[in-house]
């Protein structure tokens, strides 16, 4: 059965007469990776300061890792935070860093060290102090610190802001490691939606303090009619063949492309497929799933709604 991580249910927070969070809810199970997307002053820091206990509850209940926030000390122990930016101390080093980290959980011997220096790839700067330290590598330092302690469950907000594109996708790559290997369960907000698009099991849009949409990669895939597209001159004769080979699930989208959703198939097997059958085949690209479109759309929508219900 599959176990809730975090639990937000009806959480409201206001700052003086301003709703930052209006009737929240999101659900996190164990082994995701969850984007959370929405513009700027959406409510997503607030969210993330609520759950880690840095601001106060005023409405509706958060349960993290099946402890109940605002009396949730365990629970608090078990997951990992970035929030706003990493805090390492400037004048200590990579090592010195960790070092007292490990001293604030409880962690004794240098293994722990030894193993998060290593697994973000920080082994030559260990004796660097943080301030000379590149943007990537203080990055890099504070997913260091976060997760030096084995967390179950890590909470990332925006970490990728300011990466040029490797080092995102180094980043990126750290963050499937963690939750493949170590089993991390991740939620994680960014602007840069096509990171984490590629980075994401599942999402989360909120605005205005709302969460508008929860969905899975698969369903915002199908949304976006994310496959492959093939273009022909029959189409009853095209999807004939492909019914007999197997080949599916598909849709014709037109009177001349048919949209294939089984990534996984080899397109030069069916595009010879198709011309063996007497079929021209004209175009077989991949199309990929938008994040952002699909969030754009979204909040299109929504804005449309509230202007018409103001
Ligand atoms: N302590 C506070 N006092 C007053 N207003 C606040 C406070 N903290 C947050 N807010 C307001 O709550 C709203 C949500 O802020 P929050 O930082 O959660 O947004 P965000 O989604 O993280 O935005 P960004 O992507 O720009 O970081 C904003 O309008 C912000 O000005």
């Amino acid at each position: 059965m599959e176990q809730a991580v975090l639990d937000i249910r009806d959480v409201s927070k206001q700052f003086g007469t301003f709703k930052a969070l209006r009737h929240f809810n999101l659900n996190i199970r164990r082994g995701d990776i969850y984007g959370l997307i929405g513009e700027n002053g959406a409510g997503k820091t607030t969210l993330m300061k609520l759950i880690t206990g840095l601001s106060p509850m005023q409405k509706g209940t958060i349960t993290l890792l099946g402890e109940r926030v605002g009396s949730h000390q365990q629970a608090l122990r078990r997951i990992g935070a970035i929030i706003e930016s990493p805090v390492a101390f400037e004048k200590l080093s990579v090592e010195q860093n960790l070092k007292l980290s490990a001293i604030q959980h409880g962690l004794s011997g240098s293994s722990y060290i030894d193993q998060a220096i290593d697994f973000v790839g920080l082994n030559e700067k260990r004796k660097t102090q943080a301030k000379h330290l590149s943007l990537g590598q203080r990055q890099r330092l504070g997913l260091a610190l976060s997760i030096l302690h084995h967390p179950d469950f890590l909470i990332l907000d925006e970490p990728i802001n300011g990466l040029d594109p490797s080092g995102m996708m180094e980043f990126r790559n750290l963050l499937k490691r963690l939750n493949e290997e170590l089993e991390t369960t991740i939620l994680i907000s960014s602007h840069i939606l096509t990171e984490l698009y590629q980075v994401s099991t599942r999402f989360g849009i909120i605005h205005r303090g709302t969460m508008v949409k929860e969905l899975t990669k698969n369903e915002l895939d199908t949304a976006n009619k994310a496959g492959y597209v093939v273009t022909v001159d029959n189409t009853p004769l095209a999807t004939q063949i492909m019914d007999q080979a197997g080949v599916g699930p598909f849709e014709v989208t037109n009177k001349h492309s048919i949209l294939i959703r089984n990534e996984s198939l080899d397109p030069s097997q069916i595009n010879s497929l198709l011309i063996q059958g007497g079929v021209l085949v004209s175009d077989f690209r991949q199309q990929e799933g938008s994040l952002e479109r699909y969030y754009l759309n979204l909040i299109e929508g929504q804005n449309s709604k509230e202007t018409i219900n103001d």
